[in-house]
């Protein structure tokens, strides 16, 4: 209960009631106090309404980092730090995008090898199998790579990831991968290939200093192409599916960062990159896994019953490459977000330059599983696909001391014995 003044102090005063004059003085003395009290609770009240108001407002403004991510924090900052640390003379620190993907896991494991400090990022999305991303994600961990979980259309990430590390060089490998697929799900490729490109170029241009920035294009950008073998000279303006447009565009858009704020760039056109840890939506994958399930496969034949064919090169091969890029590549020449000079940019092709059927894929594979093949032999729908590819790499060789060294027959016995350390000879283990 409280007390009659406290009580006194919530009642309004009645005029012309009477009061006990003796207690004036205390009761002055008290109600002074108490509206000095009340002053204190509401400014202490309003300050902290205040407070949660501002920080409600962070919450909401870094809305994606709060609810989709998990970086931040000094012990994450550590970890980024530590993983970007150079162990060689004149050595790199490399942010490497889409690291536990195919290529990436293999660039980055090639870059620490070498001495080079690596911090890598990726979204683990569900396109393929995540487990094998996190597989691969562990491999990388076991050599002191610190693989960040976060998207390329962060941006606010991204200018965390440059204000803790002076990244010297970018390898951007993060990307929706995948010809057919972007019949089903063309939004994602415009998502990863245009905005999320475009969101690291200007996390790169702001980034201070700016670094070098290799990035897969693909061979793709041929489209109709059909001058052989593809050469960078030759015209690119037919893409045949929405993934080969989105690389295009790519390649335009790395031309226009390069062009007003001095990035040094190089597009790297791979052609159907194959190997151990590859990418389970890729043919050699998916018939291997049929293969060994007993399963059918599809194989599609170009008009005339025309075999199709690929450049198949050897995830080896491309590494080299790309790590050649890395090391040939001129700092940029921009600061402040402005350039200061022009800068280098390059677009190579890194082929095989000897084009394998796909039916000769399959008959090699066969041999190396033991196990004869099941093939549903099907025109090739209008869904994105090219007949043929085939690269000149005189350009790769010249410049970056390009030579790939491993054929079709090679690549695919390691390939088969990864997939059956991997996966086991348990043929039921399905993945998608
Ligand atoms: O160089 C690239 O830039 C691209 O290479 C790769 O694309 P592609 O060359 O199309 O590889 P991939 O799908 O393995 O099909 C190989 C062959 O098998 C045929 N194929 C395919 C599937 C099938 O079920 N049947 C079939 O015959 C198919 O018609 C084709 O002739 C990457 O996936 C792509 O992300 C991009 O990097």
């Amino acid at each position: 209960m409280p007390s009659l003044d406290e009580e006194e102090l919530f009642l309004p005063s009645t005029p012309g009631k009477f009061k006990d004059k003796s207690n004036t003085m205390h009761r002055q003395f008290h109600r002074c106090f108490a509206s000095t009290s009340t002053m204190f609770l509401w400014a202490l009240f309003l300050v902290a309404l205040t407070a949660s108001y501002l920080s409600f407002q962070s919450f909401v403004d870094s809305g994606s980092r709060y609810f989709s991510s998990t970086w931040g924090g000094i012990h994450w900052e550590k970890q980024v730090r530590t993983s970007a640390q150079i162990h060689r003379a004149n050595g790199f620190s490399v942010l490497v995008t889409g690291a536990a993907g195919f290529v990436g896991t293999h660039v980055s494991l090639a870059l620490k090898k070498r001495g080079d400090g690596v911090v890598g990022l990726d979204n683990f999305n569900n396109y393929y199998d995540p487990s094998l991303k996190q597989a691969r994600k562990s491999l990388l961990n076991a050599q002191n790579i610190f693989i960040v979980e976060g998207d390329i259309n962060d941006a606010q990430l991204l200018a965390k990831l440059f204000d803790v590390v002076a990244f010297t060089h970018v390898m951007h490998l993060a990307a929706q991968a995948g010809v057919r697929y972007a019949i089903e799900n063309p939004n994602s490729y415009v998502h990863s290939n245009i905005a999320g490109l475009v969101t690291l170029l200007e996390a790169c241009k702001t980034a201070n200093p700016q670094p070098s920035i290799v990035w897969a294009s693909s061979s793709s950008v041929y489209g109709l192409n059909e001058n052989v073998p593809f050469s960078e000279s030759h015209r690119t303006d037919q893409p045949a599916s929405l993934y080969a447009a989105t690389k295009k565009a790519g390649e335009e858009i790395t031309h226009t960062y390069n062009h007003i704020y001095g990035l040094s760039i190089t597009g790297l056109r791979f052609f159907t990159v194959y190997g151990p840890w590859g990418r389970p939506d890729m043919a050699y994958f998916s018939f291997t896994r049929n293969i060994l399930q007993g399963k059918p496969i599809t194989v599609y034949r170009g008009k005339n019953r025309v075999d199709l064919a690929r450049d198949f090169t050897y995830i080896d091969d491309i590494v080299k490459g790309c790590v050649a890029s890395l090391v040939t590549a001129k700092k940029s020449t921009g600061s402040g977000g402005k350039k200061r000079g022009p800068a280098q940019y390059r677009i190579f092709n890194l082929g095989n330059t000897s084009p394998v059927t796909v039916p000769m894929m399959v008959g090699i594979l066969e041999r190396q599983l033991k196990v004869k093949a099941k093939k549903n032999m099907v025109e090739m729908p209008g869904n994105g696909d090219v007949p043929f590819t085939h690269a000149n790499i005189s350009l790769a060789r010249r410049e970056l001391g390009y030579k790939p060294t491993t054929d079709l027959q090679t690549g695919l016995k390691k390939f088969v014995r990864w997939y059956l350390t991997y996966y086991g000879h348990n043929h039921g283990k399905s993945v998608k």
